[in-house]
C-alpha cells in the first residue's frame, strides 16, 4: 500500500515539537527530514542536532534525504541521530556502490537519489543492492517548487527495471507532490510520496495527509 512521508522542512521549526506530535497522529509513514550543505544544492536547512531533536520526539522512522556533498562522511552520525533509512544522491557519490555497503553495515535502509535530469537506467547495476530509489520531482534545495511532468516517465521506466529484475526495493517521489498528482504517480509505480508544503500549508495537515492517503488507494 503507497505511504505518505511528510516532510519537515515545510513545518514550523519554532514549533518543531508540536509539529512532528500531529505527525505522530497521522496516517503517515514517515517522517522525511531534508538534510542541504550549501554546496551540493545552493540552500542549508538544518543538520545533526535538529535531526537528533526531531527523533527524540517522532513516533514514526525518520527518512533521512541527504543533499550533501561526500555523505560518507555523515553515515554513522546520522544513524546516531535517529536515521532508519539514509539516502544519498547519485551525483553526490563517487563510490556509490561503497557508501551503500556502509550505509547498510550500520544497520539502517539504504536509498539513492536521482536528479530530475539523471536517468533511472544509470541505477541498473545497484538497484538489487538497494531499499529504495528516490526520484526528484523537483531540483533539490528548496520546498514548495513546481512538480516536473517527466517523473512519471522516469517512474514507469524504474518500475519496469524493477519487475524484470525481480526486486522489491520502494520507489520514493520527492518535490510538488499533492492530491491532484498522488493517483497518476502511483499507476506509474511509486510506493512511498514525499509531501511537504502541500501538507504543512494546508488548513487542515491532519486531514491532508489522511487525504493524500487516500488518493493514492487507486
Ligand atoms: O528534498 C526536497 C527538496 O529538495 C523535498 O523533500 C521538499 O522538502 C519537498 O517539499 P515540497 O515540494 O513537497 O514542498
Ligand atoms: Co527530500
Amino acid at each position: 500500500m503507497p505511504e505518505i512521508a511528510p516532510s519537515i522542512l515545510a513545518a514550523d521549526f519554532a514549533n518543531l515539537q508540536r509539529d512532528i506530535e500531529m505527525l505522530n497522529k497521522s496516517e503517515a509513514a514517515w517522517i522525511h527530514v531534508d538534510i542541504m550543505d550549501g554546496m551540493f544544492v545552493p540552500n542549508i536547512s538544518f543538520g545533526l542536532p535538529v535531526c537528533s531533536a526531531a527523533n527524540q520526539h517522532a513516533r514514526k522512522p525518520l527518512d533521512v534525504h541527504l543533499m550533501i556533498e561526500q555523505p560518507d562522511r555523515y553515515l554513522a552520525a546520522f544513524v546516531k541521530a535517529g536515521a532508519a533509512l539514509i539516502t544519498v544522491h547519485y551525483e553526490a557519490c563517487l563510490h556509490l556502490h561503497s557508501t551503500i555497503q556502509r550505509i547498510k553495515e550500520l544497520g539502517v535502509k539504504a536509498g539513492v537519489a536521482l536528479n530530475p535530469h539523471t536517468p533511472v537506467e544509470l541505477l541498473k547495476d545497484i538497484l538489487a543492492d538497494l531499499d529504495l530509489v528516490l526520484v526528484m520531482s523537483v531540483n533539490p534545495g528548496f520546498g514548495g517548487q513546481k512538480f516536473i511532468e517527466n517523473t512519471y516517465k522516469k517512474v514507469l521506466r524504474l518500475d519496469g527495471m524493477r519487475k524484470a529484475q525481480g526486486l522489491n526495493f520502494m520507489i520514493e517521489v520527492d518535490g510538488g507532490v499533492n492530491l491532484a498528482n498522488t493517483p497518476k504517480l502511483v499507476e506509474a509505480g511509486v510506493d512511498l510520496l514525499v509531501a511537504g508544503s502541500s501538507v504543512f500549508s494546508s488548513a487542515d495537515p491532519l486531514a491532508t495527509i489522511r487525504q493524500l492517503r487516500q488518493a493514492a488507494q487507486v
